[in-house]
């Protein structure tokens, strides 16, 4: 079983509250970059030490893709009342307010979807493999955005992903772009997956995922919609040589120091 979890916790706490006082509106802290540059896990740290919620744009982008793959294909949909919405073609996806609304009542619940139906050893990297493709369809991305910004709309938001700081959130009060070199990242991915227990299915050695992630960086710094790229206000981390606790440290002062002190 895959899950793909979209974990928007919203915590309240003296930061949250005072970041909302000051501001009068919802905050959002945008982290972007390429895959496996520590995005999900440093966003979640971040967001708990803030008191923010947490948008995991990457799964939220999978469930939907996964509702409509599902909507499209009863049959192995193994859990759960019919969806609404015609069939689409994974080619050409249609925006579906009731897909929409359905999703959006499932980002709100910590452990949210889950997907039976999938082949056994369907793995973590074939599944951002398809997700990178489909997400680049401009239909799927602008469903996505209305989504992401609807729900940042509900409450101060560290959200990571592709296009966070550069299109979907342009105006965020803090942007920060995490990088690292594509051997540290592959190193990273390879741990991931070993201590998920996909380490029998994903027989994968470090050039292989190096080639792997340079693909999918190429993929999403080309593609025409919303490419990944580092927004000019943005601060660019490298943290190949940075521990996560740093990376959490350096992003929560920027916090700090952008949002929570600024004079009321
Ligand atoms: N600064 C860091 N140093 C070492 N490992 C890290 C660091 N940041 C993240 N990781 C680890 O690297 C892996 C990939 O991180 P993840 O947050 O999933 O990246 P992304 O969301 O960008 O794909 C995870 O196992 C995570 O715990
Ligand atoms: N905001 C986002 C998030 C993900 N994506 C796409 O979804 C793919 C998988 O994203 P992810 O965040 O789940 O993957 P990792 O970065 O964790 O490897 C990316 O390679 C992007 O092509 C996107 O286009 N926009």
């Amino acid at each position: 079983m895959i899950l793909c979890c979209i974990n928007i916790r919203a915590r309240s706490s003296s930061a949250g509250t005072a970041a909302t006082a000051a501001f009068g509106t919802p905050i959002q802290v945008a982290i972007d970059g390429p895959a496996a540059s520590g995005k999900s896990s440093t966003a979640q740290l971040v967001a708990a030490r803030l008191g923010f919620s947490y948008i995991d744009s990457g799964a939220l982008s999978a469930a939907f893709i996964t509702l409509k793959a599902l909507n499209s294909n009863p049959t192995r949909r193994k859990t759960g009342p019919p969806l609404s919405g015609p069939p689409t073609s994974p080619s050409r996806p249609s925006t579906s307010r009731p897909i929409l609304a359905r999703l959006a009542r499932f980002a709100r619940r910590p452990n949210c979807f889950s997907t039976q139906g999938r082949d056994a050893g369907h793995s973590l990297t074939s599944r951002t493999r398809h997700v990178s493709e489909i997400a680049a369809i401009p239909a799927v991305r602008s469903a996505l955005l209305v989504l992401k910004r609807r729900l940042a709309s509900e409450a101060n938001v560290v959200m990571d992903g592709r296009d966070i700081g550069t299109s979907v959130f342009p105006d965020a009060k803090v942007k920060v772009y995490l990088d690292a070199s594509p051997e540290v990242r592959a190193r990273r991915r390879l741990a991931e997956l070993m201590g998920a227990g996909q380490g029998n299915s994903v027989q994968m050695g470090l050039e292989e995922m190096v080639a792997e992630l340079r693909a999918r960086d190429l993929a999403d710094t080309q593609r025409k919609e919303s490419p990944l790229r580092c927004a000019e206000d943005a601060v660019r981390l490298d943290t190949s040589a940075m521990t996560q606790a740093e990376v959490v440290e350096r992003i929560v002062r920027l916090v700090e120091e952008k949002v929570l002190a600024r004079p009321q």
